[in-house]
């Protein structure tokens, strides 16, 4: 059987003496959409950016694909990290505001593909159509571009990475139905495309249920249940 993509193994939280979490244990497989649900304060948010590295836990292990990232020196970390994203519920905070769409969506191919401009471009325009972007969005401010079209943007650049795996922080709450239904079909589309897996989170049930092929509960520090739902993880 091969590695999962991410493995969490007894992570711990606290800040100063406030205990967030004490055992969070989960995996995710290449391909899988995992959900993540717990009541607001739960850490769901601390989980992410653990993941990501924006914070340190104070206990446990998170292996990607075996290796534990909490041993490894920033170096090699730094070397990983364009292949671990997140994206968060304000999606607008990621972008510039002072660069077009476009720019935006190429920035981080810029930082580390080292392509020349003429490919950058291409590739760009690739990962446009990808997202479903129109030029005449591709030539506006982030403040010019609805919530919908901004995620998608922030999913563009992202894909530009190459990621392996994705933690979504609550990427459509702020989204109404439609569109949110949109951004979900996308990021299937994405997985189905590239592989891609996600740690989806959310205090809505629902739009787990649609997406998720398994849905893990945190409660009051630990991971209670995980939920099968019935869907194939297409590797
Ligand atoms: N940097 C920090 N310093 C101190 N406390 C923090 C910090 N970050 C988060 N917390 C606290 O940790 C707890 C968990 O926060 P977190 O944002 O992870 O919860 P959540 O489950 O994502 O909540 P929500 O569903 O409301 O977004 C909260 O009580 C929060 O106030």
């Amino acid at each position: 059987m091969s590695l999962p993509i991410l493995a969490v193994n007894e992570l711990a939280m606290s800040f100063g003496t406030l205990e967030v979490f004490r055992s969070v244990s989960f995996s995710v497989a290449r391909g899988e959409t995992l959900g993540l649900f717990g009541k607001s304060g739960s850490g769901k948010t601390t989980i992410g950016k653990c993941i990501v590295g924006l914070e340190r836990p104070t206990g446990g292990e998170i292996r990607v694909q075996g290796a534990n990232i909490l041993n490894m020196g920033k170096k090699e970390f730094r070397k990983l990290r364009p292949k671990i994203q997140i994206i968060f519920q304000h999606p607008e905070t990621s972008l510039d505001p002072r660069m077009k769409a476009f720019e935006n969506l190429i920035e981080p191919l810029k930082l580390h593909s080292g392509l020349k401009q003429d490919a950058l471009l291409k590739w760009g325009e690739e990962l446009a159509e990808l997202t479903g972007l129109r030029p005449e969005h591709l030539a506006r401010y982030p403040i010019q571009l609805s919530g919908g079209e901004i995620q998608r943007i922030v999913l563009a650049r992202i894909m530009a990475l190459s990621p392996d795996f994705i933690v979504a922080d609550e990427p459509t709450s702020m989204l109404d139905v439609s569109v949110q239904a949109q951004i979900l079909r996308l990021m299937q589309k994405l997985q189905r495309e590239t592989g891609v897996s996600y740690l989806l989170i959310s205090h809505d049930l629902e739009v787990l249920r649609k997406v998720c092929h398994r849905i893990a509960y945190l409660d009051n520090g630990t991971i209670t249940s995980i939920e099968n739902i019935k869907r194939d993880v297409k590797r």
